[in-house]
């Protein structure tokens, strides 16, 4: 991989596009997949993946139930941490900010985009919580499936979207001899301009 001598983009989020489409272009599995960290009010992290449904330069918006444990996390700290790693481009891009409900147009609009199996899925599932029996999950997918016969399947309102408002973004690429590149974009408040800072790998 060519080390970057100069700066490739001086706008982060023309940067993530280029990455994310050479990514998306690859055959990567999963490109969309980042991990995802929250912390609990006593401070303990967690970490799962998720998908990246919608980026913009208001942020990076992934889909989930918001009474599972990321979405209670989310609620009462919505500070929060995103990785991309794209091995094959031996690439990580590193996201740090806030996470903010996306508007209730935009969830519904992404609700019906997808089938309608996924659908009854997110009204059958109460994501994360404690579950009897395999049988217990299949009685509750009958029981939204016979519910929403014949008709549209509206979206849960415990189901939507979070888009997380980056304060920092880090790209990352593999060097020779573990000589990286990295380049830092920081800005104190969403609101503010990026600054651009090199870093030591
Ligand atoms: C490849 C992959 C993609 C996933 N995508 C999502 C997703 O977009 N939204 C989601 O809520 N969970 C997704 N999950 C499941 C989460 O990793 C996690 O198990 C679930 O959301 C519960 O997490 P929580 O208990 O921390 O809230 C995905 C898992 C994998 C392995």
């Amino acid at each position: 991989m060519p080390q970057q001598a100069v700066l490739p983009f001086d706008d982060p989020f023309e940067w993530f596009d280029a990455w994310f489409d050479q990514a998306r272009q690859s055959t990567m599995i999963e490109p969309t997949a980042m991990s995802l960290a929250t912390v609990d009010a006593d401070g303990q992290p967690s970490l799962r993946i998720v998908l990246l449904k919608g980026v913009d330069r208001k942020g990076f918006v992934f889909y989930t139930n918001l009474q599972s444990r990321k979405g209670r996390e989310l609620l009462v700290e919505p500070r929060c941490a995103l990785t991309f790693f794209w091995p094959q481009l031996g690439r990580q891009v590193r996201v740090e900010g806030v996470a903010q409900a996306v508007e209730d147009a935009e969830a519904d609009a992404y609700f019906a985009s997808r089938s309608r199996e996924s659908q009854l899925g997110a009204w059958a599932s109460q994501q994360s919580r404690e579950l009897a029996s395999r049988a217990a999950l299949e009685a509750a997918l009958a029981e939204v499936t016979a519910r929403f016969e014949g008709q549209p399947v509206t979206r849960p309102p415990h189901w939507s979207g979070m888009r997380v408002v980056p304060t920092r973004i880090e790209f990352w690429q593999a060097g020779d001899a573990r000589l990286h590149d990295r380049w830092e974009f920081v800005r104190g408040e969403p609101e503010m301009p990026f600054e651009c800072h090199r870093l030591f790998p």
